[in-house]
């Protein structure tokens, strides 16, 4: 490589504004990129093939955010690394080298032997032994950032897009594991480093559960079950889900426990209502004006909202999970692990870290309850009263009770606090409505239809 790391990425600007909306990570993809700057650019491995770590930064329509890359460089790219080739430069093909199981290897043994790097630090937890020299692959669901599984031992996630500071996701990880929470994969190590002067967290090690089941699967699974089996109810299917769902509700209220003991809790009173109702209001406007179809059920979502801003009781609040959802919890033989402490990827770091009603995570769960049952939907031609829709309703009421129950088990009933539960749940399908618009428009109908259930609008 003749050029420095970061001629490397300037020249590569224009073949990345083309690349990036392609990645599902890429968080701007409703958005045109105006362009692609290098923050800074490091090199890892020198030779062919050769290493770069990179930072940029993305602007779209007058903002910009910061992502992290991993460029490989070769001569010839090989066939099994065609789908990563990003642009050629210099005779060099650059691509994503996370795809690269000879270069990845390396950011595992850096971990395990902690070492410092061209400015990064790649850290192993105290006490954690790590195995190196294994070989990676890449964990093909499609996700905000990428993940690399070592063997069967260990995950990597690579942050893609930055946020300074610690990333909550390792901040609460630790927490979690000072606590000896069983609910979480033990995090092992991470990759650290600075981004104009500011903390930076470029990765997380924890360990792999190689024989986890992921609950989104599980849960559609079971309604694919119910759908199949004409007339029956949902306690009358072999592949009934309330038993699991109930269990998730404990293990939920057992994680929110913990992050409570290790890093403490409040009560908030009239202002935290008053921000909590005026952020729902900025994000409905924000997302009013991206997608029209919600236009129909302003009214109802805005009375939902404003019904929780004149609530009196005052509000416990503590670190919470931030974006759960049946995609974040993995069921193992021992029971529910909870992954991905990250908190949704579009929302301001200030925010992903300030303390929050916990039923904002039993917002989350319910609403993802009603996404199993309905995603089966999606294109289906049967009316709003045919059969399977019945099924699909009465699958979701059953498990968000039995995961309601499960909580209450452990914690106060969140069913008791139902006005701000309904605001929250609404709010987080207005979230939906635009992430949905930005990466899934066909799966658009599944939050609007709950909306207009919801709100009866
Ligand atoms: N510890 C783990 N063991 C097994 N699989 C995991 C583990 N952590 C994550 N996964 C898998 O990797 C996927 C991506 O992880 P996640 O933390 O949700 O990343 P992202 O931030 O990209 O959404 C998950 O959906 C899950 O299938
Ligand atoms: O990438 P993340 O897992 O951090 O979360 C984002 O993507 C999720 C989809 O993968 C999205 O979740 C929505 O779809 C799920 C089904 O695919 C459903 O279970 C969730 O309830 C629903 O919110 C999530 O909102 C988004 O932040």
């Amino acid at each position: 490589m003749t050029s420095s790391p970061t001629e490397v990425i300037t020249e590569l600007a224009d073949a990345l504004k083309e690349w990036l909306p392609t990645q599902r990570w890429f968080a701007g993809k409703d958005r045109a990129v105006e362009s692609v700057t290098p923050v800074q650019a490091v090199s890892l491995v020198d030779g062919d093939p050769a290493l770069v770590h990179s930072v940029i930064e993305v602007r779209q329509n007058g903002s910009s955010d910061r992502y992290q890359l991993l460029i490989g460089l070769r001569s010839e790219l090989p066939d099994h690394l065609g789908h990563a080739w990003i642009g050629t430069r210099a005779q060099l093909a650059c691509y994503d080298a996370t795809q690269d199981t000879e270069l990845t290897g390396l950011l595992l043994d850096l971990i395990a032997r902690g070492e410092s790097l061209a400015g990064l630090d790649f850290q192993h937890e105290p006490g954690a032994e790590l195995e190196s020299g294994l070989k990676s692959r890449p964990v093909g669901a499609e996700q905000s950032n990428t993940s690399l599984v070592y063997g069967h031992h260990y995950i990597l996630k690579l942050f893609r897009k930055l946020v300074t500071g610690t990333n909550p996701d390792l901040t609460l990880h630790r927490a979690l594991r000072a606590q000896q929470c069983e609910h979480i994969a033990e995090p092992l190590g991470a990759i650290q480093g600075s981004v104009a002067g500011e903390d930076v967290t470029f990765g997380m090690l924890q360990r792999f559960l190689p024989d986890a089941a992921d609950g989104w699967a599980m849960a559609t699974a079971s309604v694919r079950d119910l759908m199949a089996e004409g007339e029956k109810h949902p306690e009358e299917v072999g592949g009934d889900f309330a038993g699991e769902a109930r269990r998730l509700g404990q293990a939920v209220a057992e994680v929110h426990a913990d992050l409570a003991d290790a890093l403490g809790s409040g009560s908030e009173g009239r202002e935290l209502l008053e921000t909590t109702v005026d952020a729902m209001q900025r994000r409905l406007d924000t997302v009013l004006a991206a997608v029209p179809e919600l236009g129909a059920h302003e009214q109802g979502l805005r009375a939902a909202f404003e019904d929780a801003r004149g609530l009196t009781d005052p509000i416990a609040v503590q670190h919470i999970h931030g974006d759960l959802h049946l995609g974040q919890v993995l069921r193992t033989v021992l029971g529910w692990v909870l992954i991905d402490f990250e908190g949704e990827p579009a929302a301001p770091a200030a925010e992903r870290l300030s303390l929050r009603s916990p039923l904002r995570d039993v917002a989350g769960m319910l609403r993802s309850f009603d996404y199993a049952a309905h995603q089966l939907l999606v294109g289906y031609p049967g009316g709003s009263e045919d059969q399977l829709t019945e099924r699909a309703l009465e699958w979701a009421r059953r498990n968000r009770d039995a995961f309601c129950a499960g909580y209450a088990e452990k914690a106060a009933d969140p069913r008791e606090h139902a006005v701000l539960l309904r605001a929250l749940e609404l709010d987080k399908a207005v979230y939906e409505v635009a992430y949905e618009h930005g990466n899934r428009p066909e799966w658009l109908a599944v939050p609007l239809s709950s909306i207009a259930r919801i709100t009866g609008s």
